[in-house]
């Protein structure tokens, strides 16, 4: 049955080549913020959204896990880490003096991924943050007659006719992005065409206060019973300073006893937990 799935767009996006990959035959809906995909999610305009959670350069992207901590309606239901790719690109007409140019536009991650271009090839201009690479490359195509380049993927740049004029400007290879589809029905979700790599349970554990080594208690509950963790992060409560939520995911699938055993013991010490989803995850390898 044909549904539509949710992304951070415009089309050229980094996360609208995860939505290619793991939805082809369903219809990608456009939008402009990451907030405004997971509402569209949550208030039923599509049955699933995709957002970026993480990249091997920059970390996690806060903007996504601080919505997400608060929609206790979703769930992660899936995971695709995608190759990523960046290129430095202006319109035609500015081909042979891009070096010139004066604002370099792109998302915050995307020029964070780029410091030593910048920092060399392009000291003199102006570095200004868009939404999302894709609507950056779109407003370079708008506007031929300002001096400025966009830093987005080949995708974007074909979309907008745009030239890439210097490719991989990224800082490290092996660059990737983790994005995550989302849902209100936390129904796991199987992708055909991909391998799945294996499987996570995301939890998020808020500590009792004033009790000693509760983190430690927390980390040992999984330790002893020989559960592989493959990440542990915090974010701010935002409740006062000093407060925070551990993210932690656990490299295997919800089961009938490991893990609820688990999360009670957690939970005797005065700690809440919170299951954020238990979702295959997949890749998309780098070229070689
Ligand atoms: O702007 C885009 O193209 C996105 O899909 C967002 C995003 C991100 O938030 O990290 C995704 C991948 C790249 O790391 C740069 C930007």
């Amino acid at each position: 049955m044909p549904y539509s799935v949710g992304y951070l767009g415009p089309k050229g996006t980094f996360t609208q080549k995860a939505v290619d990959a793991l939805f082809p035959e369903q219809a990608a809906v456009s939008y402009q913020t990451i907030p405004a995909c997971i509402d569209a999610v949550k208030q039923g305009h599509v049955r699933y959204s995709v957002v970026p959670l993480e990249n091997t350069l920059e970390g996690t992207v806060n903007l996504t896990l601080d919505y997400l901590i608060n929609e206790k309606s979703l769930k992660i239901v899936s995971e695709l880490v995608v190759p990523v790719e960046q290129h430095f690109m202006v319109h035609p007409n500015h081909r042979e003096r891009w070096t010139e140019m004066e604002k370099v536009y792109s998302h915050p991650h995307a020029l964070a991924q780029c410091h030593h271009f910048l920092n060399n090839q392009m000291r003199d201009a102006v570095v200004e943050t868009y939404a999302s690479t894709g609507a950056a490359a779109k407003y370079v195509s708008e506007n031929p007659d300002l001096e400025i380049a966009a830093i987005a993927n080949d995708q974007a740049a074909k979309e907008y006719n745009l030239e890439i004029v210097k490719a991989n400007i990224h800082d490290f290879v092996n660059n990737e992005t983790r994005f995550i589809v989302l849902s209100k029905n936390g129904a796991e979700l199987r992708m055909n065409g991909l391998v799945m790599e294996g499987f996570k349970t995301k939890v998020m554990i808020s500590l009792p206060t004033d009790h000693a080594g509760a983190l430690h208690q927390v980390l040992s509950a999984f330790a002893w019973r020989r559960i592989n963790l493959s990440k542990i992060e915090s974010r701010p409560m935002k409740t006062g300073l000093g407060r925070y939520y551990f993210l932690i995911d656990i490299d295997q699938k919800m089961d009938d006893i490991l893990i609820p055993n688990t999360i009670a013991e957690i939970e005797a010490i005065g700690c809440h937990v919170e299951l954020l989803g238990s979702y295959p995850h997949y890749s998309i390898k780098q070229k070689p």
